[in-house]
């Protein structure tokens, strides 16, 4: 038990309460998704849970509403492989909802076969990187309208290894499934680092965040590392522990002067001289578009 508590620290003590506040969590159904959604609730805010199956999300509303009591937990299909359907999420969002105070992008995925979105990204980039790039991007006007608020990109310790290759960036040429995750969590968090420097002075702070090593369905692709997983099972985070970070990155008070900044364990963390350039990020930023059909300013 000590060793478990020395690997899973970083708890979030935070005691703010959310009446009133409204928050997106991606991949709510499952994993560090689900228990982030159960702990806003908890603290009383309206949680969209937006999900690429409705029956899984739906199911886990009633078990939060349940646990909970709060009966403002509301399903919505988003599909982050598919750029249609994260349009189709935002304008439903936007024509119900006045207000958004935390847009949590926490869904994944790691290690696919190579494989492509609906708009031909390679999947890992697709879907962690340019679904949320996307989705952030359309709901950017909402959340200045309700500032202050934030968004919490969940990245990961991996993207130590990730490395942004702007010839490759759909992986074609070399594809390697771990590093392909590990390039699209070094995404998140240079586009936490730009969107932070766009954001400026408009009340909306964003932050990312590596979870911990967690005990989750992330490693569904991978026979090793579900045995990895497995064995190491005693040592690694819950998924309640892995939600702290993300948690902490929400709703703490005064993290406004960290606007842009890593965390891990509920404190600011290191991230590699790749993930600190800004030449880097602005490219970034500018290809995204691209690719997205945003329109560059
Ligand atoms: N677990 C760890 O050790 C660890 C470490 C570092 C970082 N992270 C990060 O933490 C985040 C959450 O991961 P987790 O560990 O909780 O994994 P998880 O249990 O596999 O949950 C991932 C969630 O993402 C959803 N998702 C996958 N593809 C999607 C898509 N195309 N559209 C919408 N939702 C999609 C999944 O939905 P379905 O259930 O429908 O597949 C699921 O709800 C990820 O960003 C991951 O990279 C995890």
């Amino acid at each position: 038990p000590k060793i478990r508590k020395m690997l899973c620290s970083g708890v979030c003590t935070s005691t703010v309460q959310l009446p009133g506040k409204v928050a997106v969590v991606t991949g709510a159904n499952t994993g560090i998704g689900k228990e982030t959604a159960k702990e806003l609730a908890q603290r009383g805010a309206r949680v969209y849970l937006a999900c690429r199956d409705i029956q899984k999300g739906e199911l886990v509303a009633r078990e939060i509403q349940t646990m909970t009591g709060n009966q403002q937990v509301l399903v919505r299909k988003l599909d982050l492989a598919d750029t249609k359907s994260i349009r189709a999420f935002a304008k439903d969002f936007l024509a119900e909802e006045k207000h958004l105070h935390i847009l949590i992008n926490n869904a994944g995925v790691m290690m696919c076969p190579y494989s492509k979105t609906a708009d031909g990204f390679e999947m890992h980039m697709g879907v962690n990187h340019l679904g949320h790039f996307l989705l952030t991007h359309l709901l950017l006007e909402k959340l200045k309208e309700s500032a202050p608020s934030r968004v919490v990109n969940v990245s990961s310790l991996a993207h130590h290894l990730g490395r942004i290759h702007f010839h490759n960036l759909q992986g074609e040429k070399f594809y390697n499934a771990g590093l392909a995750y590990c390039h699209s969590k070094l995404a998140n968090i240079l586009f936490t680092q730009e969107l932070a420097r766009r954001l400026k002075g408009s009340g909306v702070t964003t932050y990312s965040v590596h979870p911990g090593t967690v005990n989750s369905e992330l490693v569904r692709h991978s026979p090793f590392m579900k045995w990895m997983w497995w064995l190491f099972s005693f040592f690694i985070k819950t998924p309640k522990q892995g939600a702290q970070t993300s948690l902490y990155c929400a709703i703490t008070e005064g993290l406004e002067i960290l606007n842009g900044h890593h965390f891990s364990d509920c404190s600011v963390a290191w991230v590699s001289a790749q993930a600190r350039n800004e030449t880097i990020a602005r490219r970034l930023w500018d290809v995204s578009c691209d690719l997205l059909g945003i329109p560059m300013d």
